[in-house]
């Protein structure tokens, strides 16, 4: 079922300025926001009802996946996928004004993807300087624009740039020109976004447990309940089942909506497998 846009309350990761920020608003541009300052604190939000929506990272194209998004989706909360929104990510070396001309910096902060992202420009022009995680780009950039009188650097965003007051040092400094996040837009119920701007194709996100008999060649089987039946995956990921070395949950992401008849029928012939699967529902994508 779709639902059209009214004033809603969404939680994401902050402060102001965040990458997430950015792409909260793209979905919401009249919603009220309101920053938290970690993942789980914003899934809590909304499986708690104190927010109708919970906007969060999944995955990095140069970095891979959110692990803290995945596994709290997949082993606390019971949430649905209402939105993915899909977002370039330009990175840039932020500093006080007042230490536009410093000679070194004490520490380069940031979030630890955005540091990842930029681990060559780093590597060949930062090598001796410490790189120190933070919660998010934008926390990093607002503490360096609370301390002028440390010469200390973030790693972030233009708008944090103009939120918090900084210069840009060097501008795209992200190793990799195709760098891309997808977040998640969650909510508690399962009903697909469905306001202006978003693409046609739809997609299903599963989380499948195999049997626990480990026979040879289940997950042959799996992949063959999409393969026969046309479903185009644009994604299979493991992620450990924290139960064993070796157990493993995959995440899989189907071009299709889980009503679809062809879907119905893979979902019973996983079951007739012994598989369990938790599905996240199925969602648009905001560019
Ligand atoms: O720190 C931010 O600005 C975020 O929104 C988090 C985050 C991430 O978790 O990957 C989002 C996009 C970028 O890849 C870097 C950081």
């Amino acid at each position: 079922m779709a639902e059209k846009s009214r004033q809603h309350q969404i939680s994401f990761l902050g402060p102001e300025a965040s990458f997430t920020h950015l792409a909260a608003l793209k979905v919401f541009p009249e919603g009220s926001l309101l920053p938290f300052t970690t993942i789980p604190e914003c899934i809590e939000a909304v499986a708690e009802d104190r927010v109708d929506y919970a906007v969060v990272p999944l995955e990095n194209a140069l970095e891979g996946s959110v692990p803290l998004t995945i596994d709290y989706l997949f082993h606390e909360a019971q949430l649905f996928v209402t939105a993915e929104v899909l977002s370039p990510i330009e990175q840039h070396l932020l500093v006080h004004p007042e230490n536009r001309y410093a000679e070194s910096f004490e520490a380069i902060y940031s979030h630890p993807h955005a540091l990842a992202q930029c681990h060559k420009f780093l590597f060949y022009t930062y090598k001796t300087t410490p790189l120190e995680q933070f919660s998010s780009t934008s926390a990093a950039a607002k503490m360096v624009s609370e301390l002028p009188e440390r010469p200390i650097a973030a790693i972030g965003n233009e708008f944090s740039a103009q939120k918090y007051g900084l210069d840009i040092l060097h501008r795209d400094i992200h190793d990799f020109h195709f760098n891309h996040t997808r977040f998640f837009v969650l909510s508690k119920t399962n009903h697909q976004l469905d306001t202006a701007g978003h693409d046609e194709t739809i997609k299903t996100t599963l989380m499948i447990s195999l049997p626990e008999d480990d026979r040879s060649g289940v997950l042959h089987q799996v992949l063959s309940v999409f393969a026969w039946r046309k479903l185009n995956l644009s994604k299979i990921e493991s992620r450990p089942l924290k139960t064993g070395l070796g157990n493993y949950f995959f995440i899989v992401d189907v071009l299709a909506e889980e009503s679809e008849p062809m879907m119905k029928g893979a979902y019973e012939e996983l079951a007739a497998i012994g598989c369990s699967v938790k599905t996240l529902g199925s969602y648009y994508t905001y560019k």
